[in-house]
């Protein structure tokens, strides 16, 4: 299966963080769910692979080119949104759409002015009387009129109402139809990358803890839940996180380390994040 990104070995040092050898694949056709608690490296992350911040070692690959050598080819087909609008507020839509056009050799009107229409953005209003749901939806209009192949959203939904988020997932579901289209999308809303994705990948301390298909994840991670004395019984190599409550234990394992028959709960994305990031063994 092609890449539409591939990240090898990359990492960037600050003072008091350091993302550590990275490494993620992001299959062509495909969404990538990228999580992590605040800080944990993400929006580092994808700085590197758009060429925002200077990388110290590693390799981006995106469409199996350099991300450095062939910046700009590559940037005219990615459609990038942050969680913050960055157009000057006194502009309308229709001055987003002349800048635009400057910006991107493959710039289309007839596409951005049916999202406009699609997203029932308000075409006389200036930018800072848009509602922040009207501002996301103005950035996803723009990533998504260059004929852009992949789609790299930082918190493009954070702060959204559900129905505005439902609306902008079913965006997501319907641009990648197209087989040669992807997207790499950073949220802390969990559910909706249940929804959406096809992979997830995961950051913890500036480090990749998984990167995997998540209907594989949730197949294989499962909630144990046993008393005190059968969970001391249990080889703790396979416990992943645990938490103890007054019933007993409840312990986070992959299914296929456990041996015998145990009661085993669903875990969710969330569950497995939390029971990593805080349980203890
Ligand atoms: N320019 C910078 N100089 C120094 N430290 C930085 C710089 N940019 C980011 N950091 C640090 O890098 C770490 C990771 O930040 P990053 O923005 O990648 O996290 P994140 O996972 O995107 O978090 P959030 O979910 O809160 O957006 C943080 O500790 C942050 O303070």
């Amino acid at each position: 299966m092609e890449n539409a990104i591939e990240i090898s070995n990359l990492s960037k040092k600050y003072d008091e963080f350091h993302l550590q050898n990275i490494n993620f694949k992001l299959p062509k056709g495909s969404i990538m769910g990228f999580v992590g608690e605040n800080g944990a490296g993400k929006s580092t992350t994808i700085k590197l692979i758009l060429n925002l911040i200077n990388k110290d070692c590693g390799e981006v690959n995106v469409f199996g080119l350099d991300n450095i050598k062939n910046e700009k080819k590559i940037k005219d087909n990615i459609g990038v949104v942050f969680d913050e609008s960055n157009f000057p507020d006194n502009m309308i839509a229709s001055d987003v759409n002349l800048v635009m056009k400057y910006i991107y050799c493959n710039w289309d009107d007839s596409i951005f002015n049916s999202y406009l229409k699609k997203f029932s953005i308000p075409l006389k209003k200036t930018i800072n009387e848009y509602s922040r749901g009207m501002k996301m939806k103005l950035s996803l209009a723009v990533a998504m009129s260059h004929h852009a192949k992949i789609l790299i959203l930082d918190e493009a939904t954070s702060g959204l109402d559900p129905i505005v988020r439902d609306e902008i997932l079913d965006i997501f579901l319907d641009f990648i139809q197209n087989e040669d289209h992807s997207i790499l999308i950073s949220s802390h809303i969990i559910s909706d990358l249940e929804k959406i994705a096809d992979y997830i990948t995961f950051i913890h301390n500036g480090k990749i803890v998984f990167s995997e298909a998540k209907d594989s994840l949730l197949y294989d991670f499962g909630i144990l839940k046993c008393s005190n004395s059968d969970y001391e019984k249990l080889d703790k190599e396979i416990i992943i996180g645990c938490r103890k409550n007054q019933f007993g234990v409840e312990a986070l394992i992959r299914k296929s380390n456990l041996k015998g028959n145990y009661i085993i709960d669903h875990a969710s994305i969330e569950d497995i994040m939390l029971f990593q990031i805080k349980g203890g063994k």
